[in-house]
């Protein structure tokens, strides 16, 4: 099931992913069918960690600092580094002697891939010719270029699953139970006291009670979904719905997500990228190599070789935040045969796509790493089996459309350097569906190519929004209590006040560790950490 090369194949499966669709825009993911984009979560023990694409990084400081600065006392920078340290065994030779910013004895293994295409070296050697630093991005600093670092050990997938509860399954005090879908969380009215949780479970409905706590980690979509049925969340809408209101709090608000442009890929003459045509050709080595040993370009998850973050706005400026990610993939986006049935691509963008099935290519994808949009979830019924409403509200706001069209012109000068052009590198100029009328690499063009292949990085986060007390956007406070509420925390991705510079699954590991320490404290066993 978990080959890395091709991981985008289990967003197909009905069994493992929730397949989320947002309500239908014409604002955004306009070249997909019925103006929705697929909101992939995992639904399996693990999470989303089990369908992800592994690509490990943390973000940057000021990410951390500014949550800090929000109010969150113990979430800054200096705060959080030990546990990104705690969770991992980082597997790079050259990095492991870094104990400022790595750890080597965590669950979670992080490796580099074990193939490479001779693109990604390119693709690093144009960061050089443009003037960035080679870096590791999960150090002193982030702005620069890099090859990917993975959740991987030995060419297989390290999901939360793998690393944390495989290792604790046979512990007396943990107990899991499997296709159980939670419903809500019971509360006593008259002490405002979380205290137990109703599921289903085969058809049958179960109560368990906590002795001491409850901790939510649904995801940035299941917890707020949860709350709101628990009657927490705005009291204006759970009116409307008629459920009872317990506390009213912005539940749902504040959804963020990283979107990125899919419509940059450059054709090569030279068989040097992943081409999945070639991969399934017997008569390659391929498919042995990965069975035999584990080895070869299926071991590259979804192609993703390597990345860049840059400060479009400031593009001398090497420390501090950067705005987007150019995240680089050995490979055609256009010309995939999967993708464009993952990302709910119309009949017109997939002639698009057949354009590409036989040539050799690679793909800049630019990702818009803090967006000021904000979006929203809403339950559009009294019922855990009704999907929640889902606006993202991407390029809501025009900065972040300034600041899209910025990365995708980065992305494209990276196609202009000596490094790209060596191997003939061409960008695929095709005029998407509905931007006829605009000027071919005009501003406008490219905002209407961005809402048309709009393609999620899967970053849900916000909806349960972290800050103090008084702040009156907050859901949670910074030991990730629900404001209001005695016994009952959120731990998951949607505790982030604001998205953080880079992929997301990394810091959820964090906040997962940092709340178990917090767990610890308040019931006097900090200690034993
Ligand atoms: C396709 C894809 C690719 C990604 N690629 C990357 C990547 O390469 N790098 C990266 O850093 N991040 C990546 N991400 C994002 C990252 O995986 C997520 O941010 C992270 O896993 C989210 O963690 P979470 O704990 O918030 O939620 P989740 O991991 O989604 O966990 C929530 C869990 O709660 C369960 N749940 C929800 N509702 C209920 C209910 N009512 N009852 C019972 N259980 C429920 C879900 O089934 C799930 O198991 C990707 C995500 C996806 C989907």
């Amino acid at each position: 099931m978990d080959i890395p090369l091709i991981v985008h194949m289990l967003q197909l499966s009905n069994d493992i992913n929730w397949k989320y669709q947002t309500k239908s825009s014409n604002k955004y993911c306009l070249g997909m069918k019925g103006n929705r984009c697929n909101w992939p979560r995992g639904k399996v023990m693990g999470g989303s960690s089990v369908l992800n694409y592994m690509i490990a990084t943390r973000g940057g400081a000021e990410d951390y600092d500014r949550w800090a600065k929000m109010g969150n006392e113990g979430w800054a920078y200096k705060d959080v580094l030990k546990y990104f340290k705690k969770l991992e065994t980082i597997d790079i030779p050259e990095l492991q002697s870094d104990n400022i910013y790595h750890g080597t004895k965590g669950p979670l293994h992080i490796s580099y891939p074990l193939f490479r295409t001779p693109l990604a070296k390119a693709f690093l050697d144009a960061g050089k010719e443009l003037g960035y630093p080679l870096l590791d991005y999960n150090g002193k600093n982030i702005i620069g270029f890099s090859y990917l670092q993975t959740t991987m050990v030995n060419g297989t997938r390290m999901s939360s699953n793998r690393a944390y509860l495989h290792p604790a399954r046979n512990r007396r005090n943990l107990h899991v139970t499997r296709e159980s879908m939670v419903k809500k969380v019971l509360i006593n009215r008259h002490t405002n006291r979380a205290i137990g949780v109703e599921f289903i479970k085969h058809r049958q409905i179960i109560r368990v009670f906590a002795s001491k706590e409850i901790i939510l980690c649904a995801g940035a979509i299941g917890s707020p979904q949860i709350l709101m049925l628990s009657g927490i969340g705005p009291t204006k809408h759970l009116n409307e719905l008629g459920i009872d209101v317990v506390r009213d709090l912005p539940v749902g608000e504040n959804l963020m997500d990283h979107v990125a442009f899919g419509g940059l890929t450059w054709t090569v003459d030279d068989p040097v990228s992943i081409r999945i045509a070639d991969i399934i050709n017997p008569t390659y080595p391929y498919m042995k190599d990965f069975l035999m040993t584990k080895s070869g370009p299926i071991t590259v998850p979804g192609a993703c070789e390597a990345l860049a973050f840059i400060d479009t706005k400031h593009s001398t400026k090497l420390d501090g935040l950067p705005d987007m990610e150019l995240l680089f993939i050995g490979g055609g986006l256009k010309g995939d045969m999967i993708l464009p049935i993952v990302m709910g691509l119309n009949n017109a963008m997939h002639q698009i796509w057949n354009k590409y099935i036989t040539t050799y290519g690679w793909t800049i994808l630019p990702m818009l790493l803090k967006p000021e949009s904000r979006g929203r979830i809403r339950l559009l019924a009294n019922d855990i089996n009704v999907k929640p409403e889902i606006i993202p509200n991407y390029f809501d706001n025009p900065n972040d459309v300034k600041t899209m069209i910025n990365g995708i012109k980065a992305a494209i000068s990276v196609g202009r350097t000596k490094a790209m052009k060596l191997f003939g590198s061409r960008l695929t100029n095709d005029t998407y569906p509905g931007c006829e009328n605009y000027e071919y690499d005009s501003y406008d063009y490219w905002e209407c190519a961005m809402r048309t292949v709009s393609l999620t990085i899967y970053h849900f986060t916000g909806t349960c929004k972290m800050g103090p007390k008084e702040d009156p956007t907050a859901v949670v406070d910074p030991r990730l209590k629900v404001i209001g509420i005695q016994g009952l925390r959120v731990a998951d991705g949607s505790i982030m006040p604001e998205i953080i510079s880079g992929h997301t699954n990394i810091p959820i590991f964090m906040i997962a560790e940092k709340l178990a320490d917090m767990v610890k404290e308040d019931w006097g066993y900090s200690n034993e950490s």
